[in-house]
């Protein structure tokens, strides 16, 4: 939470043993920064995952994840930069991606 308000930026991972309250934590941390008027980007590995996130979408459909990411060399996004979802990104404060250890590479 502290570096989004100092917006230090960062990669944070969150373990911990199953149905102990990641998802949980996610939410709140979710809801915390939205009634703050920031962008919080609910992200999941699967559609299943993303359904118990408020706003939840797959990373593969919000990011436009190449599909075949293990034979490209340098797999990149396919949002063109003056899209509505570029711009999005750019003002996000946060992206939340549960279950990322069950993404695919
Ligand atoms: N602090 C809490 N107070 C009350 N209930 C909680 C709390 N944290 C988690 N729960 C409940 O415990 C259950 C499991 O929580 P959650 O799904 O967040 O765990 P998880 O670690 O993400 O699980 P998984 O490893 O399966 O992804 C849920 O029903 C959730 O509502």
């Amino acid at each position: 939470m502290q570096a989004v308000q100092n917006e230090a930026g960062g990669l944070y991972f969150l373990d911990a043993p199953g149905s102990t309250g990641k998802t949980f934590v996610i939410s709140l941390i979710l809801e915390n920064i939205r009634v703050q008027e920031k962008i919080a980007l609910a992200l999941a590995s699967s559609g299943i995952a993303a359904t118990l996130l408020d706003g939840g979408r797959t990373a593969h459909s919000a990011l436009k994840l190449p599909l075949n990411v293990q034979v490209i060399e340098n797999p990149t996004c396919n949002i063109s930069r003056n899209s509505a979802m570029a711009k999005v990104l750019q003002q996000t404060a946060i992206i939340l991606l549960d279950e990322c250890t069950m993404t695919h590479k």
